[in-house]
């Protein structure tokens, strides 16, 4: 049996207390020092102290700036994202408040409120709708920073809209680039994009070089009364200029997916709680991706859908043996390895080494079964971080499988 820490409510929509099926082989636990994995979604996972048995972390969700990832790799503990798993929902939200905003929907859905208990409601209704003249999008200049998945599905959406979509993305996928339509106006520069952008909507994740990359600089340069919408993270945009662009009249209106006491404090703001990918579908989707990933890696030593490492796929092991090394990307790191089983006689079957920037996994299928002396030495080889013995499948046999380094 294997087990995993179910952090967060995974999965509202598909279940009664958020826990999604985990499937056979597999249980929760609430005890964190047995856990083989974790399922998380947004609970920051930043003061968690990993136990050794804990092999992957796999995160229910696309942002992935609540797992210390850097951490993670050097304790040799791989974790997942589900990319684009929740990307529609969130599209859907962005452009319908971009178009129910355009028309100050809000405001007259306001008035009508307030004159709920008139007997003229009707006849003061058709005096009233001329304070919420809006106007229209079509036409008009959007930026979308960030053409990922839901950057590159909410630039399509408003293309078909009639929209004069441009994006910025420097770091664009290949398989991102296909997705977005050729209507989308791609722009090297972000001041150059922002430049007469009556809306700039934020797709990008949070970390060190997105952090802030917002402010007055390029809210100065979209149109006055423009709309800036932010269903990335808080941390992407300075909060001070956004409040004085907003105070100015620069920004017409801030709609944010992301509550704090200093968005709580601006004028013309829409704040959601963080319900960008609040749709059963999506729920469902970001779940079993997530559970596919771990169960992958846990069962198979696969790697797919990382955030810290790359991928690595052999498919299942058809050998005698599957050994996994979670180690740093340095010199002869490989050699050691192998040399390490051939001056045992251990058959190399097949092997594949990815590096993912400081560090880097190494699969290794081999002919012949593992002895304690032999996994004692593998574990002994400076700079690495963890060796699991995948097959026989480890957590499962409480012997040579331990993952203890
Ligand atoms: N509000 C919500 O509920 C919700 C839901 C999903 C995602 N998100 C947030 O949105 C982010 C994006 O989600 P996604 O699924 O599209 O992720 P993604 O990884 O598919 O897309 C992110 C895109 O940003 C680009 N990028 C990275 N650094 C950049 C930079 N400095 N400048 C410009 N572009 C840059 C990447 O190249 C990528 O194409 C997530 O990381 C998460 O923080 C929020
Ligand atoms: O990064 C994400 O996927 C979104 O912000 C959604 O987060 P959630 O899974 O906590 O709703």
């Amino acid at each position: 049996m294997r087990y995993v820490k179910i952090v967060d409510n995974i999965a509202n929509g598909i279940t009664r207390d958020g826990t999604p099926d985990l499937g056979d082989g597999y249980q929760g636990t609430n005890n964190l020092e047995q856990a083989d994995a974790i399922l998380v979604r947004a609970s920051s996972l930043h003061e968690m102290e990993f136990p050794a048995s804990l092999r992957c972390i796999a995160r229910s969700g696309a942002g992935f700036n609540n797992i210390p990832l850097e951490r993670c790799a050097k304790e040799g503990i791989v974790v997942f994202n589900a990319p684009g798993a929740n990307s529609n929902a969130v599209k859907e939200l962005v452009v319908g408040q971009i178009m129910l905003n355009s028309r100050n929907t809000r405001g007259g859905e306001q008035w009508v409120l307030d004159h709920a208990q008139d007997a003229d409601v009707a006849k003061g209704a058709e005096k009233a709708k001329k304070a919420f003249v809006g106007h229209e999008a079509i036409g008009r200049k959007v930026g979308v920073v960030g053409t990922g998945a839901v950057g590159s599905k909410v630039a399509n959406a408003l293309v078909a809209l009639g929209m004069e979509v441009h994006g910025y993305d420097p770091y664009i996928s290949v398989q991102h680039a296909y997705e977005l339509s050729h209507r989308v106006i791609r722009d090297a520069d972000l001041n150059e994009m922002c430049k007469g952008c009556d809306y700039l909507t934020l797709h990008v994740p949070s970390k060190e070089d997105t952090l802030q990359m917002i402010g007055a600089e390029q809210l100065n340069l979209l149109n006055p009364g423009a709309m800036l919408i932010n269903y990335a993270r808080d941390t992407i945009v300075n909060e001070a200029d956004v409040a004085a662009a907003l105070e100015s009249g620069q920004l017409g209106l801030y709609i944010t997916d992301f509550a704090n006491p200093e968005v709580m404090k601006m004028k013309n703001v829409i704040v959601t709680p963080h319900m960008g990918a609040c749709t059963r579908e999506a729920e469902e989707n970001c779940a079993h991706m997530a559970i596919a990933s771990m169960k992958d890696y846990l069962n198979h030593g696969i790697i797919r859908n990382s955030v810290n490492y790359s991928d690595c796929d052999m498919g299942p092991c058809t050998c005698t043996g599957r050994v996994a090394f979670l180690h740093a990307n340095v010199p002869s790191m490989i050699s050691q390895i192998t040399n390490e089983l051939a001056s045992r006689n251990v058959n190399i079957a097949r092997m594949m080494s990815v590096p993912a920037n400081e560090h880097a996994y190494t699969l290794v299928d081999i002919d012949n079964e593992l002895d304690q002396e032999t996994v004692d030495a593998l574990r002994a080889i400076p700079n690495i971080y963890r060796v699991r013995i995948v097959v026989p499948a480890d957590g499962l046999d409480g012997g040579l499988g331990t993952a203890t380094n």
